[in-house]
């Protein structure tokens, strides 16, 4: 068995801070997002929404017109094109709302490009198959069915292993950071290290609380480059988990209510605000 670590609360407020007179809006981070698709748009307007919400100085985002249309009307402060590639990036977010099936040869040399690259890349749903190419440091967020399939193209025997052994394995065959979703989420390094997020509400089960994650996870990446990528990850899925009780109304106790994930996106301010007291 691996050792697991709690994360807690004051292990989240670590990576979170005021900004101050000394920042400016690419102080803050700069994320970019090449998410959604003419089949899946939400996904990529949860992850814009999202990573701007936890606090982001800047998003920018690149996609099918159509998806980056409907990403301008729900945040127009949001800065879209096909040159976004060309300009300052600390993380990039993919994969969330795409079909890997459905990938054309532009998009597959885009996609190596960016995991080629420098700035930290937050791998999502459709694009885990390219975290085995990946040179830039990088987060695999697979939920269990992705988990199974990724473990899969790996070769990785999937018998009955503990989650956490199992994240581990796979965090050290793939080469970078693992964080497996769900209930518990536990995100695996492969220095050896496994740590455990307790979502602490079942009204988070519902499509598309996992790409408003990624654009979390996006967020806290591009604020907090240079520090282990796993703590930061943590940090992100602490906040969306807090979010997600404070969509359902849960902050003062009680058994919450029923959620959409861009509820989870919109109680993201106050989660923080909560870390940050
Ligand atoms: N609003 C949006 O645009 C959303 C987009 N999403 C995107 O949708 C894509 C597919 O994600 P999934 O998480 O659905 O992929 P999964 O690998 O979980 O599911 C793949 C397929 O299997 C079927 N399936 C899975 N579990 C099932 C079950 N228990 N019973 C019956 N059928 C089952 C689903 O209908 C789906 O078509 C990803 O790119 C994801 O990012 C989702 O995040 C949901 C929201
Ligand atoms: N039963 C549950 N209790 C708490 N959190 C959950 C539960 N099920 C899922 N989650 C969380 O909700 C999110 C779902 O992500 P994902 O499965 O990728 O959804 P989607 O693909 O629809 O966006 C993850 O952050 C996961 O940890």
């Amino acid at each position: 068995m691996v050792e697991v670590r709690e994360w807690t609360r004051d292990d989240t407020a670590r990576l979170f801070r005021v900004p101050t007179a000394d920042d400016d809006k690419y102080a803050r981070g700069v994320v970019a997002l090449r998410t959604g698709s003419p089949a899946y748009p939400g996904a990529a307007v949860l992850g814009v929404e999202a990573a701007w919400r936890t606090g982001a100085g800047f998003v920018r985002y690149v996609g099918a017109e159509r998806v980056a249309d409907a990403v301008l009307a729900r945040r127009p402060e949001t800065v879209a094109g096909a040159d976004v590639g060309r300009s300052r990036i600390d993380a990039w977010v993919i994969g969330s709302g795409t079909d890997p099936t459905d990938r054309d040869d532009a998009e597959q040399a885009a996609l190596e490009a960016i995991v080629a690259g420098d700035a930290a890349v937050v791998i999502d749903a459709g694009a885990l198959d390219l975290a085995g190419k990946a040179r830039a440091p990088f987060l695999v967020t697979p939920h269990a069915r992705e988990f199974a399939r990724l473990q899969e193209q790996l070769g990785i025997s999937t018998s009955e292993e503990d989650r956490a052994s199992a994240a581990r394995r796979t965090a050290d065959r793939v080469g970078g950071t693992v964080l497996l979703k769900g209930a518990r989420t536990l995100i695996a390094s492969p220095d050896g290290g496994v740590i455990a997020v307790d979502a602490g509400t079942g009204w988070l089960a519902t499509a598309g609380t996992g790409d408003v994650l990624a654009g979390v996870l996006g967020a806290v990446l591009a604020a907090n480059q240079g520090r282990p990528i796993a703590e930061v990850a943590a940090a992100g899925a602490w906040i969306h988990g807090q979010a997600g009780r404070v969509a359902a109304g849960m902050s003062d106790g009680g058994t919450g209510h029923p959620i959409v994930a861009m509820d989870v996106a919109a109680a993201l301010p106050q989660a923080i605000a909560d870390v940050l007291a």
